[in-house]
């Protein structure tokens, strides 16, 4: 039998009806050139009939169970994460832009899910990404973390921020450390980039700032942050070797504690506390 008839009589056994497999889309392929799609099957939706039931059904069918995306991304390895991520954000994408903005008629999805047509006016919508950069900034021997209320208990991670229109990276990354920290960054590093799909599907552009040293003074903006501070190398590689979920339950006091592995943010901190001297570039 082949996939798609499997899937249409899954489909059918769940009471729903073949033609959503049309709204599918493309997320990648296998080595063997396998194409890889994926589907919403609306079991969250508040429209969806019996939702309860029907996810029942099919963690039974399947012999699996839904769980949250935020927990399984972190529990998959880096190219299922990264498959997952990928089709979470471009589904939700679809989902949000159903409606021309100009005409406000249905836009329609083309086969492989990469655009919607408006058919009265021919408009081309894409799938949007926002970049956001984030920084670990370090003054030598030490480097800043920072604390949004949103954040797991205890976690710090990196500076980050979305980039305003018309701004270069390196102006966002002096913009958003003036901004949140009050700190003027004197030179710039870049490392490496992620897709992330929280809250929307964002750009991830990871660098490594410094700032000179005896200018290191926090004016924390309480607005945007929840608490910033120094940490030394010691302190930071220490909570790395430890930061596995296993020891983030301990009962009493919330231990401090980085981003997880999967997070760039991680990766960041992991460089600057294995590689502390790397050459950086005038910003
Ligand atoms: N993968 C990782 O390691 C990490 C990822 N992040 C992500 O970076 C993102 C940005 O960090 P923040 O400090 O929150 O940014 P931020 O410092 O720019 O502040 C967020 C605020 O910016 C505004 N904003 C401007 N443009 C926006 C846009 N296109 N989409 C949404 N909000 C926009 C909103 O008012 C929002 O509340 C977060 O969404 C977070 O998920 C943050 C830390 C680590
Ligand atoms: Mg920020």
């Amino acid at each position: 039998m082949s996939i798609r008839h499997e899937l249409e009589r899954l489909l059918g056994k769940f009471g729903q009806d073949s033609q959503i497999l049309e709204d599918s889309v493309l997320i990648g392929c296998s080595e063997q050139q396998e194409a890889w799609f994926a589907l919403d099957l609306g079991l969250n939706s508040s429209s969806s009939i019996n939702a309860s039931l029907q996810k029942a059904e099919v963690e039974t069918a399947l012999q699996g169970s839904f769980i949250k995306l935020t927990k399984a991304l972190f529990e998959l390895n880096v190219k299922d994460a990264s498959l997952l991520s990928t089709a979470q954000a471009l589904l939700r994408w679809h989902d949000a832009h159903q409606f021309c903005s100009r005409s406000g008629q249905p836009t329609k999805k083309n086969v492989s899910g990469s655009k919607r047509v408006c058919p009265s006016n021919n408009i081309i919508y894409y799938p949007q990404v926002a970049p956001v950069v984030i920084t670990l900034v370090s003054d030598g021997t030490r480097c800043l973390l920072v604390r949004q209320s949103s954040f797991p208990k205890g976690m710090y991670s990196a500076l980050a921020g979305f980039c305003d229109i018309g701004e270069s990276l390196e102006e966002t990354v002096r913009r958003e450390i003036a901004e949140e920290v009050g700190l003027e960054v004197d030179r710039l590093h870049y490392s490496a980039s992620q897709h992330w799909p929280f809250p929307h599907s964002t750009l991830m552009i990871a660098c490594h700032a410094t700032v000179k040293p005896g200018q290191t003074e926090l004016q924390v903006n309480l607005r945007e942050l929840e608490a910033a501070a120094w940490f030394s190398r010691d302190e930071v590689a220490t909570v790395l070797r430890r930061n596995h979920p296993s020891n983030q339950q301990q009962s009493g006091a919330v231990p401090f504690r980085l981003p997880p592995k999967l997070a760039i943010a991680h990766q960041l901190i992991k460089e600057w506390v294995e590689k502390p001297t790397c050459s950086p570039l005038p910003a």
